[in-house]
């Protein structure tokens, strides 16, 4: 029996810290959403008692070290599966890019192998799960738009964002999300975003005021270590998006548009000078 899963990218609508805690995390306040942009899983059951990875992409490890491997593992020994599974990852998410890609792959494995062993964990449980794999995994196991705080793990859902289309343009740099935490003086931030804010304009399903309330303190590290993320912005912005932000610890930038008709503008214009660039629609 094969079991498929798609595992979507998610962006930071906005991404606050609060403050650093004593356990090396930061607190956060973020809302997140979806977007169609996805890796999609084949999983299949093994008689022997095996984890074994795959995947079309190069440039991902396919041993513990993948995050898929590693939800794999957490949920046989959890539950006590003797079965093996052989899963495979057709990666489409930009690895290291601040878009949650390794998250949403073991998100969805734990969501796949809930299926394929019949093992009946409810969805609570499976965040919880998720949380041990990673901040970002408990949002990308139920996917929609919604509040994290906590360290990420902490999820209300809220309204979708009105459909819209998002450009995604990730810059050949690597950015480590440890590092950019690492280097955030969480004290010193001196323009937060507003969660309430950005809540009200989901509520009222006002793209203008979503566009409006965009934010993520996060910038202020990734932009200062890579500047060719705000050249990036700042052309984005250039070729008519209507809000344009990083996402998460970067260096992904998105922009939402509005009308159809300016997408193949940014999309040209961005293509001139960054190879990797996607013209996709919210997950809504
Ligand atoms: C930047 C975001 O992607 C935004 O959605 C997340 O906050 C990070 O989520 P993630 O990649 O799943 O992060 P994790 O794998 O849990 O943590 C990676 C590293 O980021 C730092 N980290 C992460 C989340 C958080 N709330 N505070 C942190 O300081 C920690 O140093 C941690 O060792
Ligand atoms: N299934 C996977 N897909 C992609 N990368 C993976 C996977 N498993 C492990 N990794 C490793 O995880 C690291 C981060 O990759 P990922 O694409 O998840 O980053 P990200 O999008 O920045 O994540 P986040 O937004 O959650 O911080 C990479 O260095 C990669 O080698």
């Amino acid at each position: 029996m094969k079991i498929y899963e798609k595992a979507p990218a998610k962006i930071n609508l906005m991404l606050d810290v609060l403050h650093k805690r004593p356990d090396g995390y930061h607190e956060v306040e973020m809302i997140m959403t979806m977007v169609d942009l996805a890796d999609r899983l084949e999983m299949s059951a093994l008689p022997r008692d095996t984890i074994i990875i795959s995947s079309q992409a190069g440039y991902i490890p396919l041993d513990e070290k993948n995050l898929a491997f590693q939800a794999a593992k957490l949920i046989k020994e959890r539950y006590n599966v003797r079965s093996g599974v052989y899963i495979h990852l057709d990666k489409k998410i930009p690895v290291a890019a601040g878009l949650a890609g390794g998250s949403s792959d073991a998100a969805a494995t734990l969501r796949g192998l809930n299926r394929l062993w019949d093992l009946g964990i409810p969805e609570e449980e499976l965040k919880e799960l998720g949380s041990e794999l990673g901040s970002d995994v408990p949002f990308c196991v139920t996917g929609g738009t919604a509040l994290a705080t906590g360290r990420g793990e902490v999820l209300s859902p809220l309204p979708n964002p009105p459909q819209c289309w998002v450009v995604l343009a990730k810059p050949p740099i690597n950015v480590s999300t440890a590092e950019v935490y690492g280097r955030l003086h969480a004290d010193q931030i001196t323009n937060h975003p507003s969660a309430s804010e950005m809540q009200e304009a989901l509520a009222k399903r006002s793209f203008n005021d979503v566009c409006e309330q965009l934010g993520n303190v996060l910038e202020q590290v990734t932009l200062t270590l890579h500047p060719e993320v705000a050249h990036l912005k700042e052309a984005m912005l250039r070729l008519g998006a209507d809000g344009v932000l990083m996402s998460g610890s970067g260096p992904t930038v998105f922009g939402l548009v509005s009308k159809e008709s300016k997408v193949s503008r940014i999309y040209n214009g961005l293509r001139g000078f960054c190879k990797e660039v996607y013209a996709v629609r919210l997950l809504t």
